[in-house]
Order: structure tokens, then C-alpha cells, then sequence
């Protein structure tokens, strides 16, 4: 299946060979060993790639251009699919959401989550959400947010040598908007530790007032589960 565009027709992502996981693999993705990141490298394309990448989406989210603008501009996308495409990997190999170094993990798909310090036991740092994450009048999509909280307290609890695990529930609870454009502090911790079972909590704060807070039940993958 591809897109009605006839200049730049789009393969459906089911249709797409490049998209491909390659194979399965069992335990899930790579572990967090810790907060201690190591300082992303002076040179970095692919950080500064991802940055803009973020900052695009949010200036494609706030403009409203003219169809000469959108036409060019899916041009210009559609050469670099182009290009992407002969490049794609396997999910272990991909660069994306890999790079625990950078602020967000460098991905673009979960809020830009900067970690400012952590240990065992939680985890904080702050995000601010750009134009593209905007629901309306003002605020945060009520999506965006459990979207974070899943990335926070997800590194929590795969973090300092954990077994790998996944989300069972996560519990949300919206008690103010969540604003545009502002840096706001996150904060993840450590409810408890049971067997498989891993209950963390976390908050989302616009200064002093409380934006969203959450509870997930984390859940230890049994040898095999994918
Ligand atoms: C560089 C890379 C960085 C990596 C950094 C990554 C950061 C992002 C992390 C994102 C993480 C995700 O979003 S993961 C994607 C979203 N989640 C998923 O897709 C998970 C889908 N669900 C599952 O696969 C399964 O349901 C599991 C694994 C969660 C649990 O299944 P199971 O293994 O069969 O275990 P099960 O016996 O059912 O449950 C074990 C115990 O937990 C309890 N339990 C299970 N589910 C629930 C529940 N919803 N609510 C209450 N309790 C529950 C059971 O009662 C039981 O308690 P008791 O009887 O023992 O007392």
C-alpha cells in the first residue's frame, strides 16, 4: 500500500521490506547498568541530528506554511527516505533510542527526558515538552505524559543491573495541565522490589505545582519471554 501522493508515494510501514525487526530476541532490549552516563563525545552528529530532528518537529507542529513550503519540504523528506532506506538494520544494530549517552536517549518518539542524577533506588531530571507534544490551549497531550512516565520509570527499573523487565500497568493521574514550553522536573522511585515485581512511582512538577504522577507495576521476564 502506499500514500495517494503521486510525487512522493509513501510505503505503508507494513509493506516496507527496510522496515524489518530482524529477528526476535528474548529478554528484550539491551539493560541499563546505571545513571552513571558516559559523557556523550564532543563530536557527535548523530546527537546533534537527533536535537534538530526534535526542534523540526515542533517548527512543522507551530508553522503554518504555504503550498509551495510543503512542497519542497516533501521533497526533501522524500530524498532522505530514499536515502534511509538501503541503511535500515536489525532492532539490536539501531541507533535510535540506543544512545543512553544523550538527553532522550537519542529517539524522538518519547518526551526529551534530560537526567540529571540517579541511583539505585530513583532516578531525576527535567523535560520540557516542545510545540510538537501540544494538545491544546496550552497544554501537554494527555498521551505524552504516561509516554514519559513509561521512559522514566522504564530505565528505573531495568536499571543497576536488573534483570530485564517490562510494564504490567501504569497508573496515571493528571492534577494540573502540564504547560508548553517549560522546563519542568521529573523525579522516579522505587516503591518496591518483590520477586518479578517492581512498583515505582513518579512525578511531573511545573515549579512547585504537581503536573501528573504516576504508578507502575514493572514485571521481571521469565527466561524466553520476548
Ligand atoms: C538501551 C535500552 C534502554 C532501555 C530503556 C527502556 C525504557 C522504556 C521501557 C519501556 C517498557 C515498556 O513499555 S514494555 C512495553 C509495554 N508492556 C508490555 O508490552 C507488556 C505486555 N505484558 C506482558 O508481556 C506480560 O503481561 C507481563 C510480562 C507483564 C507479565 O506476564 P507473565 O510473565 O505471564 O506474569 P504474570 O504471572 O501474569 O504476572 C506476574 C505477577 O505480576 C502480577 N501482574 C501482572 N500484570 C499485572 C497487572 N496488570 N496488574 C497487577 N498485577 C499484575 C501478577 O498478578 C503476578 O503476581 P503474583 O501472582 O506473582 O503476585
Amino acid at each position: 500500500m502506499t500514500s495517494v501522493n503521486e510525487k512522493h508515494p509513501v510505503p505503508s510501514p507494513i509493506d516496507d521490506p527496510t522496515l524489518g525487526l530482524g529477528s526476535a530476541e528474548p529478554g528484550g532490549f539491551p539493560q541499563v547498568d546505571s545513571w552513571t552516563l558516559p559523557a556523550a563525545p564532543e563530536d557527535d552528529p548523530y546527537g546533534d541530528m537527533v536535537a534538530n530532528l526534535r526542534s523540526f518537529l515542533d517548527h512543522v507542529a507551530a508553522a503554518k506554511p504555504d503550498n509551495a513550503t510543503v512542497a519542497e519540504l516533501a521533497g526533501d523528506l522524500a530524498a532522505w527516505r530514499a536515502r534511509l532506506a538501503p541503511m535500515s538494520v536489525s532492532e539490536r544494530e539501531q541507533v535510535f533510542a540506543h544512545r543512553t549517552d544523550l538527553p532522550g536517549r537519542g529517539q524522538t518518539m518519547s518526551p526529551n527526558f534530560a537526567i540529571e542524577g540517579g541511583d539505585r533506588d530513583g532516578v531525576w531530571g527535567t523535560v520540557t515538552y516542545g510545540r510538537y507534544y501540544l494538545g491544546g490551549n496550552g497544554a501537554v497531550h494527555g498521551g505524552a505524559i504516561p509516554l514519559l512516565f513509561d521512559e522514566v520509570l522504564g530505565r528505573l527499573a531495568n536499571s543497576a543491573g536488573r534483570s530485564p523487565c517490562r510494564t504490567a500497568y501504569l497508573h496515571t493521574d493528571f492534577r494540573a495541565i502540564t504547560p508548553v514550553g517549560r522546563q519542568l522536573s521529573v523525579r522516579g522511585w522505587f516503591v518496591s522490589e518483590e520477586g518479578r515485581k517492581r512498583v515505582v512511582r513518579a512525578e511531573l512538577k511545573d515549579g512547585d505545582t504537581l503536573c501528573a504522577e504516576a504508578e507502575g507495576l514493572f514485571v521481571a521476564l521469565n527466561p524466553g519471554q520476548p
